[in-house]
C-alpha cells in the first residue's frame, strides 16, 4: 500500500494550509510533522531536505518536495483537480494565483505589531472586496455553472472557498454583496470531503494565535 503524504510545517495554517486543503477535498489522508523547535528545523536544513532552506515541504511518491505553488499544481494535476486541458489549467493558476496572494496577505499580518496588523487585516477585506471577489462573482455569473473553471470541481473552486472563509473570520459580512459567492460557497462546502475537514476534529488549523507566532519567531530566528 502506498504510504500517506507527509508535511512538514509548523502547526498553524501559514503557507501549508492551502495544501492541507487541496489533500483533504481530494479524499486523501496525509501526516503531518509539526516543526516546533529550531533544533527541528536545523535537522530538516542540514539533512539537505529543503531545497532553498524553507518549509513547506511534502514527503510524497517518493519525492521531497518544496515550494508551496509547486506542491499545489502537482497535487492538483496527481488528483485530477487541473483542467482538461492547457487553458483550463492557465485559468485554474490564474484563479489560485490570485486567492494565494490574498491569503498570504492573512498569514503575514500575524507576525505585524497590533496597530499594523489592524490596518493590513482591514487591507485584505477591503482588497478582497473590491478586487478579488467582484471577478470570481462575476466568472460565476458569466458562465452560470457552478464551479469556476470547466464546469468542474477544481484546485481553483477548493482555494476560494479557503479564501471566502479566511475573509469572512475578519468581517462575516463580506459576502453580502455577492450573491453568486454566498450560493457558491453553501455548495462547494456541501462537497462531502470538504464538508468532513470543515468539521471540528479535521486538520484544518485555526487562525494564528500567539503560541503559533512565537513558535514560528523562535524557529526561524526573526
Ligand atoms: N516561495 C516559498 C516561500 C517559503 C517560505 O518563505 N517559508 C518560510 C516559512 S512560511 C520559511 O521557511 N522561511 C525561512 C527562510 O526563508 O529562511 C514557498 O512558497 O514555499
Amino acid at each position: 500500500m502506498a504510504t500517506k503524504p507527509k508535511l512538514f510545517y509548523f502547526c498553524g495554517r501559514g503557507r501549508m494550509e492551502s495544501i492541507r486543503w487541496l489533500l483533504a477535498a481530494a479524499g486523501v489522508e496525509f501526516e503531518e510533522e509539526f516543526i516546533e523547535t529550531t533544533e527541528q528545523y536545523e535537522k530538516l536544513l542540514k539533512d539537505g531536505r529543503l531545497l532553498f532552506g524553507q518549509v513547506p515541504m511534502v514527503e510524497i511518491d517518493g519525492m521531497v518536495l518544496t515550494q508551496t505553488r509547486a506542491i499545489l499544481s502537482y497535487l492538483a494535476a496527481k488528483y485530477d483537480l487541473y483542467g482538461k486541458d492547457l487553458k483550463e489549467t492557465v485559468r485554474i493558476n490564474m484563479y489560485t494565483d490570485g486567492t494565494l496572494d490574498l491569503m498570504l496577505m492573512i498569514a503575514v499580518a500575524a507576525f505585524k505589531p497590533p496597530a499594523e496588523k489592524e490596518e493590513s487585516l482591514a487591507l485584505v477585506v477591503k482588497r478582497a472586496k473590491t478586487r478579488y471577489f467582484p471577478v470570481f462573482e462575476k466568472i460565476l455569473k458569466d458562465h452560470g455553472e457552478d464551479f469556476l473553471v470547466g464546469n468542474k470541481f477544481s484546485w481553483a473552486d477548493i482555494q476560494l472557498l479557503e479564501a471566502i472563509l479566511m475573509v469572512e473570520e475578519l468581517d462575516a459580512s463580506v459576502l453580502s454583496e455577492f450573491p453568486l459567492l454566498k450560493a457558491f460557497k453553501t455548495r462547494i462546502s456541501n462537497i462531502p470531503t470538504i464538508k468532513k475537514f470543515l468539521q471540528p476534529g479535521s486538520q484544518r488549523k485555526p487562525p494564528p494565535d500567539s503560541h503559533y507566532v512565537e513558535v514560528v519567531r523562535s524557529v526561524l530566528h526573526f
